[in-house]
């Protein structure tokens, strides 16, 4: 099992020197690649210490660069740090459906209620 790496340590590798960042939600130590980037330094150095997953998507970085990545994983973003995706729950769905029945049920009964006869 790879070594986990809570955010607080992270945020202490944020120099030149000692550069970390997180790339969907795996920490990579740079500091070595960074004078090797192709996109350079300084894009590097503006995410370090931090989450650089939206920087690293849109640039759009090759199969070539994730390969290049693996090489600098040090390990995977601690379970408590990752912000969880709150997903849409049975009970919204249930609710909404309800409420959409309820609505067409409504409409129906004005409609009988005010037929003609
Ligand atoms: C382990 C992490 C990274 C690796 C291995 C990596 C590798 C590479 C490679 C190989 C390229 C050349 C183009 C390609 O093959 O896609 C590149 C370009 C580039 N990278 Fe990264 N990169 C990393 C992280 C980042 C991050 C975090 C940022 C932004 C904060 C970034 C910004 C750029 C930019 C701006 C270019 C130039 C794109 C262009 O010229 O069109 N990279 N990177």
């Amino acid at each position: 099992m790879s070594k986990e790496i809570s955010l607080a340590e992270v945020k202490k590798h944020n120099k030149p020197n000692d550069l970390w960042v997180i790339i969907e939600d795996k920490v990579y130590d740079l500091t070595k690649f960074l004078k090797e980037h192709p996109g350079g330094e300084d894009s590097l150095k503006s995410v370090a210490g931090r989450d650089g997953t939206k920087e690293f998507i849109d640039v759009g970085h090759s199969q070539e660069a994730r390969q290049i990545m693996k090489k600098f994983l040090i390990g995977n973003l601690a379970a408590s740090d990752i912000k969880k995706k709150k997903p849409v729950g049975c009970r919204e769905i249930g609710l909404a459906v309800g409420g959409i029945l309820l609505g067409v049920a409504l409409i129906y009964a004005f409609k009988y209620a005010t037929a003609k006869k």
